[in-house]
């Protein structure tokens, strides 16, 4: 039987950067498949690019060579509005800070890329429920993201990133402004939920403990995964 068609494929992805006339390669060409409802950890030392690799990944920058393929459409096909439907289709983010829209309460900062996506109000509001109940946050709908906890925070990001069921999770140290207990609860949540709905995910650390709580670990090393 053929193995299923992978959600993200990387060829070849490369990226440097200029600074003061000299030349960084931060990545060298990296080859990475993750295949439908695999969550993969990218491990690797501060510097070593991982952050660069997920910008790559969500389509958020220019500047990479190389292909990537999203879902089955290679994204260096499509303009800037083309990689942004993509990107809104297929892709939830969650990063090491919330990233919460300050003025907005929990449940509106779920609802909203789902409105985004053309949801009705009515069915986004009843899926940020329940993804928010999941996460024990069900008496904190109506708090902003200054009235939470920092765990509360990474939580509610957590249901933001899931609200439309993306093929693909990318995570940057999304418990790494946690402590150790906290971090461990939230990314317990994380893994059951993403497995729950069948999506993937690709999680930046920097932590093996935390790494080895996924289906596989990649090395980035010398700007390839090694
Ligand atoms: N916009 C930029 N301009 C110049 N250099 C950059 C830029 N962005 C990243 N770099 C360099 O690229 C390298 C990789 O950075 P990146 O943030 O991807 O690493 P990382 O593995 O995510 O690190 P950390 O674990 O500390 O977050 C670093 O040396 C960084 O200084």
């Amino acid at each position: 039987m053929n193995s299923p068609a992978p959600v993200i494929a990387l060829r070849n992805l490369a990226r440097s950067f200029e600074q003061g006339g000299v030349r960084i390669d931060v990545l060298r060409g990296v080859n990475l498949q993750i295949a439908p409802g695999e969550i993969v950890a990218l491990l690797g030392p501060s510097g070593s690019g991982k952050s660069t690799l997920l910008q790559a990944v969500g389509l958020l920058e220019g500047g990479f060579s190389g292909q990537i393929q999203l879902a089955g459409t290679e994204a260096s096909d499509l303009d800037a509005a083309g990689r942004t439907t993509l990107r809104r289709e297929h892709l939830g983010f969650v990063y090491q800070f919330h990233h919460l829209l300050p003025d907005f309460n929990a449940r509106e900062n779920v609802v909203l890329p789902q409105l985004l996506l053309g949801v009705s109000r009515r069915d986004a509001e009843t899926r940020a429920n329940e993804l928010l109940g999941a996460l024990g946050l069900e008496h904190r709908l109506d708090h902003r993201p200054s009235q939470l906890s920092g765990g509360e925070q990474q939580r509610v990001a957590v249901a933001r990133a899931l609200a439309n069921k993306p093929k693909l999770v990318l995570a940057d140290e999304p418990t790494g402004n946690l402590d150790e207990k906290t971090a461990d609860r939230v990314l317990s949540e994380f893994l059951e939920l993403v497995r729950g709905q069948g999506s993937s995910a690709l999680v930046a650390t920097h932590n093996e403990r935390l790494a080895a709580r996924m289906d596989r670990v990649v090395r980035l090393h010398e700007g390839r995964i090694a």
